[in-house]
């Protein structure tokens, strides 16, 4: 069999009749389907766990996390007010990340594989990646690929608490939340909803059962809708 032709054009090109003169049935068609899911929104919103619970249920589902595309320390800029400057665009290797995505865009299962996400030999052949992170829609090579975008919020009070719960690989030093996390929060989400790129809004102080049964039902529904 000459390779390069789809299944259909194969089955077409034969006989639609048997050796023994039975007629043929046409072989399953596949149609393969990817929606790239956005769980993005303000720093401590609820995205990794969010996603995580997505990850457990969703099937052929991949991920990619922008806090694994952070650039090294020493390659991080120190503003004027003598932050190390974390929470700006420049501090991750988004061309990394769009590189990353580009290699499942072009060959999911391969990618699912690579990345130990089983893949169910089904005949709809829907693959699912969540992109993951705080700065998702200020990237303009990515802003488009989404099918959806989700950005959680959650009042400046309780993100300063959740934040000050936490330790990152480099820690807060004091003074970091109000003097740059927050600011830069605020900066890029105006940027954003200036250029008019649309997301759904997430409330994150829903518990995270509430979250992941909203988005886990907005996702099934879309994937039935445009199958
Ligand atoms: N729906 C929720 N209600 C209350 N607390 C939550 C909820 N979701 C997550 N949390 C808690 O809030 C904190 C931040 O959650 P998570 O790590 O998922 O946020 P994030 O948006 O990924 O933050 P980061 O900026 O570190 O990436 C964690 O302590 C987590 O347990
Ligand atoms: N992952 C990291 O290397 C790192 C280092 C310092 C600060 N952060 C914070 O992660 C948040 C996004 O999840 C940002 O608000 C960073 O400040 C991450
Ligand atoms: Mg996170």
């Amino acid at each position: 069999m000459k390779p390069g032709r789809s299944a259909v054009q194969r089955w077409t090109q034969r006989s639609a009749r048997d050796s023994a003169g039975r007629a043929r049935s046409p072989p399953p068609l596949r149609v393969e389907m990817k929606c790239i899911v956005g769980i993005g929104g303000m720093t401590n919103g609820g995205k990794t766990t969010l996603t995580n619970n997505l990850l457990k249920v969703l099937p052929n589902c991949c991920v990619i996390h922008q806090d694994d595309f952070f650039k090294p320390q020493d390659q991080i800029a120190v503003g004027e007010d003598g932050f190390k400057q974390w929470d700006v665009l420049e501090s991750l290797d988004m061309e990394a990340m769009l590189s990353t995505v580009q290699a499942w865009m072009s060959n999911p299962r391969k990618f699912a594989r690579a990345h130990g996400v089983s893949v169910q030999p089904d005949a709809s052949d829907t693959h699912i990646l969540i992109l993951e992170g705080f700065l998702l829609y200020s990237y303009k090579p990515l802003v488009d690929l989404y099918s959806r975008r989700y950005f959680l919020t959650v009042p400046y009070e309780e993100c300063k608490w959740r934040r000050s719960t936490r330790s990152y690989k480099v820690p807060d030093p004091p003074g970091l939340f109000d003097g740059h996390v927050w600011p830069m929060y605020q900066k890029y989400k105006q940027e954003m909803e200036a250029n008019g790129v649309e997301v759904v809004y997430l409330d994150g102080m829903k518990s995270r059962e509430q979250l992941f049964h909203q988005v886990l039902e907005e996702i099934q529904n879309s994937l039935l809708n445009h199958s």
